[in-house]
């Protein structure tokens, strides 16, 4: 059985939810006329990155966004992977992804563990403390935020916890597009997983950013790749296949963790 993703490249208004509401669900139309069956939005979709006016236009709990995933969810029948948005909490604001099942139900939400200092994230967010694992009509996915892509030891709990599908929004800026691609193949080669990557297009004032959403199968081939222009990216995952890659190589089963413990315990006591 193989499932239809679509990533929801969009550009994004700065600082301006209501209008980044109307694209988005322009987009989930667009997407479900397409037989998509998981659509995904990218980070800081409502906001963008106009951090210092967080105070105002942060979503108190995420209400709003919950709310709309849910709505958009049911009316268009989709599984909504609602990127991410900025969430007011009692502790801090938090960058959350929100994911809504296609009954409505918000099924996961993920705050962004890693911050990113090149993008002011320290100054104005608090980090999350938990993962973000979830199923979505018998998927068992993952769920992480943009910068985390490089901590291949965040990834890998969510691949060992049983994720086949790991989804990435972003916000994502064109002279690191390199690295985006390439480590976005590591994670899917190296956890045996699909890898659907959802990253923003246009700039916002400091930024140009990358497009180039990504969907990639647990082999590390590129099985659909947008430009650098708002679009919707469709592809068809086949679940099967990460059963089929993890048989022929049989990384998980030949990990040593016990011996890096070990070893890592002896160098750092010499060291
Ligand atoms: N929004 C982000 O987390 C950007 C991460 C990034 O650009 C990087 O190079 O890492």
């Amino acid at each position: 059985m193989t499932i239809r993703i679509a990533c929801l490249q969009l550009d994004i208004a700065f600082g301006d939810p209501q209008t980044n509401e109307q694209r988005a669900e322009t987009a989930v139309q667009s997407a479900a006329n397409e037989g998509a069956d998981i659509v995904v939005l990218p980070e800081l979709w409502t906001t963008g990155y106009d951090l210092t006016r967080l105070d105002e236009i942060a979503d108190d709990d995420a209400a709003r966004a919950k709310a709309f995933a849910s709505r958009l969810a049911q009316t268009y029948g989709v599984h909504f992977i609602a990127g991410s948005v900025a969430k007011k909490t009692a502790a801090g604001v938090t960058n959350t992804m929100i994911v809504a099942d296609r009954s409505g139900q918000i099924v996961s939400e993920y705050s962004k563990l890693h911050l990113f200092q090149l993008m002011d994230e320290h100054l104005y967010l608090q980090p999350g403390n938990a993962l973000g694992l979830f199923s979505l009509g018998g998927l068992s996915c993952a769920g992480v935020i943009c910068y985390d892509i490089r901590f291949p030891e965040w990834i890998r709990v969510h691949a060992l916890a049983g994720a086949e599908a790991l989804f990435v929004v972003a916000e994502w800026p064109l002279p690191r597009l390199h690295h985006w691609r390439t480590l976005l193949m590591a994670r899917a080669i190296e956890n045996q997983c699909y890898v659907i990557a959802c990253n923003r297009a246009g700039s916002d004032p400091n930024n140009v950013f990358a497009g180039h959403s990504l969907i990639i199968d647990p082999w590390g081939e590129i099985i659909a790749e947008a430009d650098e222009k708002p679009g919707v990216l469709l592809a068809d995952i086949d679940p099967a296949l990460v059963k089929e890659v993890r048989a022929r190589i049989p990384v998980f089963a030949d990990r040593r963790p016990r011996d890096y413990d070990e070893a890592a315990k002896k160098f750092f006591k010499t060291y």
